[in-house]
Formats: C-alpha cells, structure tokens, sequence
C-alpha cells in the first residue's frame, strides 16, 4: 500500500492538527477546507486563525478547497455531516484508499457509527477509526500524544499507524472498530455529566464516581455491540474518558458546565457554543442502549438534561437513590 499522500477533510481545529501531525509525520498534505478564499488565507498566513489560533502550520501542508487524489483520507467533520460530506465526495477518491474517521460521536437517526456510515456510503474504501486523549492543540504543536488507530485489519492498521506517526504524534494500531468508536463517542456523554458535576459544584468525589461508573457503562455497551470490553483500558477508552471529563479544555466538558449552572441546552447553542459531540450522541446513544436492552442510567441522565426532560437536582437524587447493588 503506498502512504505517501494525505488528503484531511474538514478545516476546524482537528483537520487542521492532523494535517500538521501528518505533515510531521513526513506526508505531503492537502487540508480540504469549504471555501477558496479560506485556503487561500490559510496558505498565504500558514495559519488556520480560526481553527488553530496562532499556531503556524507545516510548509508540508497546503490548504485546497477541492479533494483531490491522495493515498490516505482522513474525514475530520462533525459525527452529523460525514453522511452528507461522503455523498458530496467523488467515489473514486474513496474507491481502495485508506480513509480514516476521526470524528467522534453517533448519527441521529440511524444510530450508526462513523464505520457503518462509510461501509454504506464508500463501501469499496478501507475503514479506520482515529481516536485517543487529544486535543488537538496538543497535537498541532507537537506536544506529545499517543492515540488509538483501528481497521479490520490489524496489519494495515500497523503501515497506516507507521505512516501517520511523528516526533510527537504516536498511534498503536488495533483491531476492534466498534470498541474504539464506542468509547469515542460516548466519552464525550460522559464529559458533558463531568462538567455538569463542576458546574453544579457537586465535588471531585462525585466526579470521580462518574468517571468509574461510565467506564462500567461504556463496557457494556461496547460487549453488546460486539466490540471487547479490553480495548476500553487503552487509550480511546480509559485515556480519553480520563482526559475529556477532567480537563476544561474539552468542549463537551464546557457545555456540561454551563448545564450545571443551569443554563439550557438550546440557549447554550443560540450562544454560538464550540462544537460539544456529545449532545447530539446522548439522545442517540440512549436510543441505542434501549435497542440493545442495556442499562445506561447515566447515558440516559444526560440525555434527560440536553432534552430538558429533567433537571440535574432530580436526576443526581434519582441516580442516589437507585437500588443497591453489587460493584460488578
Ligand atoms: N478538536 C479536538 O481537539 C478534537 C476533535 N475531534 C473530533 O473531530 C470532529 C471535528 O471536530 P473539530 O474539528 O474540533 O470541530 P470544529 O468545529 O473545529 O470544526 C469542524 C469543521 O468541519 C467543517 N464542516 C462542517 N460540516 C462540513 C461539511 N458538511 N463538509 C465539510 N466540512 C464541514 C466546519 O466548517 C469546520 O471547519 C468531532 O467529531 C470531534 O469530536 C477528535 C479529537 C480531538
Ligand atoms: O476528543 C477530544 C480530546 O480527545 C476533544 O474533546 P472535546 O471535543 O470535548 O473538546
């Protein structure tokens, strides 16, 4: 397979931080942004202003407002709009070619995962799913993050991780789809309960315990898909959850806190909020665990609140007075 090539999709803050990984990584990069004049200011500033403030971008990177031909394709658009992005895209791009889905959340509607979309939309390209603690910050400036890389095949994971990796940017190559597609999606559920918890001032302990518990509901629903509970103590699992719902950084924690203070979900939207993955996947991942006959109290609670069906105060009084049980 020939990686020399890598065309990035999507020109927001985590298109932009894996074109510069791959750029570090020694590729030659196209970053595919949706207008001529905002690739023409990227590759005059060699700077994404918008996306990546201040951060200057590799002379390996070119910003085109056209997909062209490229030996890798990485999809960085919201988790909503990759259905429509791949219908818009020529198949031939697609057709053979490794295309790697970074985004991190499930579609409403269909409840699918960013796999299932390109297996029904490019069903000739080769899936990979990007994911793992970082932000992409991180990455574009070269601090050091290790992140998760999974195909089918665990072998052409391994040349497209070897092809991708950099000074700073380490992925390990892994087999299980599902299980990192699961945990990249809904740890951004869980970061949104973890901001809310600040937000609300319940404590670090509560916090803690919120963590834990998602990890355990995580684990169950990446088992009833099909995907291995293990893959979930490694970085797309444990690592993200650990980074997303304790770092401020994060804009699903973000938006979980302005909930806990008590604003509401669609006022927080009409405020122009950053990108928060997880409100739209709640709603859909409750609707999955329902169809799967999982117990998801916490999937559910958030979903309650971004729907406005409840407020925090019943639901933390709801979860604490569920009925005892054992741990495991
Ligand atoms: N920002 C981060 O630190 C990380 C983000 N991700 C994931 O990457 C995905 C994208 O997030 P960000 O880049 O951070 O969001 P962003 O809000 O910075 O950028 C999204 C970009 O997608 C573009 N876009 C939206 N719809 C499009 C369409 N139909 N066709 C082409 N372009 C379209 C927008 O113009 C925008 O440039 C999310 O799923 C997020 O969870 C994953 C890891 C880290
Ligand atoms: O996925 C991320 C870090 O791994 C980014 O998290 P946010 O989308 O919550 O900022």
């Amino acid at each position: 397979m020939r990686l020399e090539t890598v065309s990035v999709i999507g020109g927001g803050a985590w298109g932009t931080a894996l074109a510069q990984a791959a750029a570090m990584a020694g590729r030659s990069v196209s970053l595919v942004v949706r207008d001529a004049d905002k690739a023409a200011r990227i590759n005059s500033s060699r700077c994404n202003e918008a996306a990546l403030p201040g951060q200057a971008l590799s002379p390996a990177v070119t910003a085109v407002a056209e997909a062209a031909s490229a030996d890798i394709v990485i999809l960085a658009v919201p988790a909503q709009a990759t259905r429509g992005l791949l219908a818009a895209l020529d198949p031939a791009l697609l057709a053979g070619r490794p295309v790697v889905l970074s985004a991190k959340g499930l579609e409403t509607g269909t409840l699918a995962r960013q796999s299932e979309i390109l297996a029904d939309m490019a069903p000739d390209a080769m899936g990979f799913v990007l994911s793992g603690p970082s932000f992409a910050a991180d990455v574009a400036a070269g601090r050091p993050t290790a992140v998760t890389l999974a195909g089918d095949d665990a072998s052409d994971a391994s040349d497209l991780a070897s092809a991708l990796a950099g000074p700073s940017f380490r992925p390990y190559a892994a087999d299980d789809r599902i299980g990192v597609e699961i945990a990249g999606a809904l740890k951004n559920v869980y970061a949104l309960a973890c901001g809310a918890v600040e937000g609300a001032n319940l404590g670090a302990s509560a916090r803690a315990a919120l963590i834990a518990r998602g990890y355990a509901e995580m684990a169950r629903m990446v088992t009833a898909m099909g995907g291995s509970a293990h893959t979930l103590t490694g970085l797309a699992g444990l690592g993200d959850l650990t980074l997303t719902c304790t770092s401020i950084q994060s804009r699903n924690y973000q938006f979980g806190m302005a909930l806990g203070a008590g604003r509401r979900t669609g006022d927080i939207l009409a405020g122009g909020a950053a990108l928060a993955e997880g409100v739209a996947t709640a709603p859909v991942a409750a609707a999955l665990a329902r169809s799967l006959d999982v117990e998801v109290p916490l999937i559910d609670a958030v979903d309650a609140v971004i729907t406005g069906k409840s407020e925090i105060a019943a639901i933390v009084a709801g979860l604490m007075s569920r009925p005892l049980k054992k741990e495991h």
